[in-house]
């Protein structure tokens, strides 16, 4: 197995319509590192990580996938990827099982059915995110915490070695945050590499081995996990700042670790 990193930019450069979004960020993350990347609204955490996985092209500099450029990187069973969220349905509905299962694809032999190992690993990740008596509803009708868990769990069927998640505490209640950091602390502790965007930590935080900080595109501060002022002063000068109960409904609690 090749020693080099997870994930690894050297002076990468994302532009959006003639405007720099990402400015020449050198960031590496290293093998059962859990990463925050933190800042505030449109500071460039997304738009950082989409990049880090190849899913927007740089303009300026490189990145790496365990020592791969995204366009010729192969082992996609390794990489999990919760985007902000579920893209716009359209023509058929997928259900929520459907959706989680397709995180297995990576895993699946080519045209190959789904075996055992897929169905019960489909299965784990429902009821990890309390979504078990969902499975057969269309992903489209459920609330946006709901939609966010379906987004969870379908990264956590693919049994990824990296795992990147883009706010999956944004609009998600109280209690799900807890069991969504209960199932981080057990990936971390299995030596899993997680890459988290967050606008606050909230239980996550003492998960997180190190942080960084985005500011108009680039890396303002990195190192150890900021104290909660942090985020506090962040929130404070945030006019869009959003908390994690926003959009929160009690039918949305349920999710749980195991
Ligand atoms: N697809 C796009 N096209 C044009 N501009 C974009 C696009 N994606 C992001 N941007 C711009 O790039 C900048 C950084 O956006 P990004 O979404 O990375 O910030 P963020 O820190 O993740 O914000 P948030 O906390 O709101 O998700 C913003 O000015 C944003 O408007």
């Amino acid at each position: 197995m090749s020693s080099a990193p997870p994930l690894q930019m050297t002076g990468g450069r994302v532009r959006f319509d003639g405007r720099e979004a990402l400015s020449g960020v050198d960031l590496r993350v290293g093998a059962g590192e859990f990463l925050a990347v933190l800042g505030a609204n449109g500071s460039g955490k997304s738009t950082l990580v989409r990049a880090l996985l190849g899913l927007v092209p740089l303009s300026g500099g490189r990145t790496e996938i365990y020592g791969v450029p995204p366009a010729r990187f192969r082992d996609w069973k390794r990489v999990g990827y919760v985007p902000q969220r579920l893209p716009a349905g359209g023509g058929v509905p997928a259900t929520v099982r459907e959706i989680v299962a397709s995180g297995r694809v990576a895993r699946r032999s080519r045209w190959r059915p789904a075996s055992s190992a897929d169905r019960a690993a489909v299965d784990a990740a429902l009821r990890a995110v309390g979504l078990a008596d969902r499975a057969r509803d269309s992903a489209h009708l459920l609330s946006g915490g709901q939609q966010r868990r379906v987004l969870i769990a379908r990264a956590l069927a693919g049994e990824p070695d990296v795992l990147v998640m883009d706010e999956p505490t944004a609009g998600v209640d109280a209690a799900s945050q807890a069991a969504l950091a209960a199932i981080l602390r057990e990936l971390a502790g299995r030596g899993r590499t997680v890459v988290l965007v967050a606008h606050e930590l909230g239980p996550l935080e003492p998960l997180i081995d190190r942080c960084v900080v985005m500011e108009h595109g680039r890396v303002a501060h990195e190192g150890a996990p900021p104290p909660p002022a942090w985020s506090r002063a962040a929130q404070a000068e945030d006019p869009h700042h959003h908390g994690p109960r926003e959009g929160a409904r009690s039918d949305e609690i349920g999710m749980r670790a195991g």
